[in-house]
């Protein structure tokens, strides 16, 4: 009997238009918290101006952009930074649990319950047409909002430390996401998604 087939292959979540799949605890050489330490320390963490109706705000969470290409994101362009050895290795563990394969990752960086990140698609044309974005959290547990375009039911996920969420198919063309600020005292979080580029 193989005892890990249950826990590191992804549960699909059932949802209309798109695929949703999902994993407690991706399968890493180190403990979590350590993860999530070393991601704090040794990333390049900005915090990005957006533009809304012409005027500049300071986004609600830092972020960082490592990959091969550069990259447009609610307006920005970011310029990548090349994968570090441990990016590297958290890539190859989301490509072996996704069966994917991916040359960016987004970083982003909640602080506390009052960083955030509005709903959105993630759509941008360099993604291609039914996207594979794979999204890696530690820290916090923070609630990933889905809400669908059109009949606007909405699902809440509680992504803990270490999970995997997995998001293919349609799912970007009829659901925007998003993480709302929360008034609990909450701890750090790091959520990484793994995105292809052409
Ligand atoms: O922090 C999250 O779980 C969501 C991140 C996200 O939607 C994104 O990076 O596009
Ligand atoms: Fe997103």
């Amino acid at each position: 009997m193989d005892l890990f087939s249950s826990s590191t292959s992804l549960t699909p979540i059932p949802v209309r238009d798109g695929e949703l799949g999902w994993l407690a605890q991706l399968p890493l050489p180190w403990p979590n918290e350590e993860v999530l330490a070393r991601l704090v320390a040794e990333t390049d963490w900005r915090q990005e101006t957006i533009v809304v109706y012409g005027k500049r705000h300071l986004q609600p969470r830092l972020s960082a952009w490592h990959g091969e290409k550069g990259y447009r994101y609610s307006g920005l362009q970011l310029a990548p930074l090349p994968f570090t050895p441990l990016l590297d290795t958290l890539r190859r563990a989301v490509e072996n649990a996704t069966g994917r394969s991916y040359n960016s990752v987004l970083l982003n960086y909640y602080r506390d319950g009052r960083d955030s990140m509005g709903m959105h698609s993630d759509d941008e044309p360099e993604l291609g047409k039914e996207p594979a974005i794979a999204s890696l959290s530690f820290g916090a547990t923070r609630s990933f909002i889905l809400r669908h375009k059109v009949t606007k039911e909405t699902l809440k996920l509680p992504l803990g430390d270490g999970s995997l969420l997995f998001m293919a198919g349609a799912l970007q063309t009829h659901w925007l996401h998003g993480i709302n600020k929360s008034s609990r005292p909450l701890g750090a979080r790091i959520n990484l998604t793994f995105r292809k580029i052409d």
